[in-house]
Order: C-alpha cells, then structure tokens, then sequence
C-alpha cells in the first residue's frame, strides 16, 4: 500500500488485543518498532509477527527501525510479514538503493530529524531520497537521549511545512502528536498523514482508547478541513 493520504499511524502496539483495539477505533496504519538504537523493544520478532498476521486489510503493518543494511531490512520485513518499513537509522544512500532493488514490493518511508538549525541539511536530503523512498516523515530529536523517535516532543512544525511543501513524496508528521494538537498540527503542516506513538498512551504506558479515538477523529477532522481549503503555498 503506497497511498499514505490521510494515513493515521499509531506506533508501539504491545498485543494483539491492542492491534484490535487500534484498527476499530481508526488507525490506518499500526507501527512495530524494533531493532532500535534507543528504546526498549516491547515485542519479539514472533510477537510481531502473530499480531501482523492476524490484521485486517485494510489496516497495514509498519516496520520501524534502525536498520542500515538492505539485508537485514529485506530479512526482518518478511519474517514479520510486513510491506511497509520505516527507517529512522542514516542509512546511506548506497545502501537504500540497494534495499529498492532487492525488495522493489516494499514501501519505503524515510525519517527526517528536525533538530534545531536542520532546516538547510533536510532541504538538502529531500531531493537525494526522494527517488528511492515512497514517503517522508519528520519525527523530533530528544537532546537528552540522542532519540529520533518517541520522543513525545514537539518539533518546529514551519520546518516540516517547508519540507512537506517541497517534498515530491507524501510527508507524515510525527513527534509529540496527541488529541490536543493534531488538528493544528495537521492545519499549519498539511502533511499527508500523522502518526503517535507517546501521546496516545495512559499513565500506565498503554494505549488509552479514549485518546487514540480522539485522536482518531481530530485528525480525520483536520484531514477533512484541509480538503476544503486550498493550499496557499
Ligand atoms: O515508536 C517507537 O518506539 C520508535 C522508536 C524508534 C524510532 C521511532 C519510533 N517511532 C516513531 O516515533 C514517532 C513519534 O513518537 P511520539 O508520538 O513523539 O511519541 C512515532 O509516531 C513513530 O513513528
């Protein structure tokens, strides 16, 4: 599946009970990272790989991970049956050619970091990945562990708007969405999709249903409004 318009990724789905819980209430596209630099991994490989098998088109598992090496990404997405993978790693340019061609049948999207001062350094990526990727997402960099990902943070959404507005592949916006912000979020970036991991959890660290249905529907209402406006540039 490459259309990613309105796409509404919810990552870090820790049983099949949650996957279930996740699809019902309207999430597009469910993420399982793993093989990660910083983070905890909730799942093994099989777990995984369970809780893929049992989801429902047209609800699609996403890989997010680290991984470099074509090999490895190419190995890890069949064993967990999944056709879409989410690179966060720098994965050389070399490399990510390589991954095209082994596995031309995934779709690929590709992290961009906002970090302050990165606005030059990602208008320069933008055009060098553009060719071998499906979609970008910008995600939020935390300081105080070197995260690229679940960081719950915020980043500078003017850079992402840049970047989507730029970019000839859909971008997704992701870093600290929750209920609260989505809709402005989606209004100020016009992102093709959005994507939470943190900012739909409890206290407890699960997947609170309120929220991720809140969620849910700011974000398709957010999605809705942008069809109604056009974009200005
Ligand atoms: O989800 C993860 O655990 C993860 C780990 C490593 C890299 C990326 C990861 N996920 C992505 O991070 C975003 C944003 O998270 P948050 O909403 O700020 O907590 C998440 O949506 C995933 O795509």
């Amino acid at each position: 599946m490459r259309n990613f318009e309105k796409m509404i990724q919810i990552a870090g789905v820790r049983d099949l009970a949650e996957a279930q819980m996740l699809a019902d209430a309207g999430a597009t596209h469910l993420g399982f990272p793993l093989r990660l630099a910083f983070h905890r991994e909730d799942l093994s490989d099989s777990e995984a790989a369970a809780i893929i098998a049992r989801l429902n088109p047209p609800v699609e598992a996403v890989l997010i991970t680290y991984l470099q090496e074509a090999d490895s990404v190419t190995g890890l997405c069949r064993r967990l049956g999944v056709r879409i993978v989410q690179l966060h790693g720098e994965i050389p340019l070399a490399e990510l050619s390589r991954l095209r061609q082994v596995a031309p049948e995934l779709a690929i999207i590709k992290s961009l970091i906002v970090k302050e001062n990165s606005l030059e350094n990602l208008i320069a990526e933008v055009p060098r990945y553009s060719p071998l990727v499906d979609a970008f997402i910008t995600d939020s960099w935390d300081p105080s562990t070197g995260a690229c990902g679940a960081t719950g943070r915020v980043h500078d959404w003017s850079v992402s708007r840049r970047l989507a507005n730029l970019s000839p592949k859909p971008l997704i916006l992701a870093g600290g969405l929750r209920p609260e912000n989505v809709r402005k979020a989606v209004l100020q970036v016009r992102p093709a999709g959005v994507d939470s991991h943190t900012g739909v959890e409890g206290p407890d660290g699960r997947k609170d249903e309120k929220r991720v249905r809140a969620f849910v529907a700011e974000a398709k209402a957010a999605f809705g409004e942008l069809d109604s406006v056009p974009d200005q540039g």
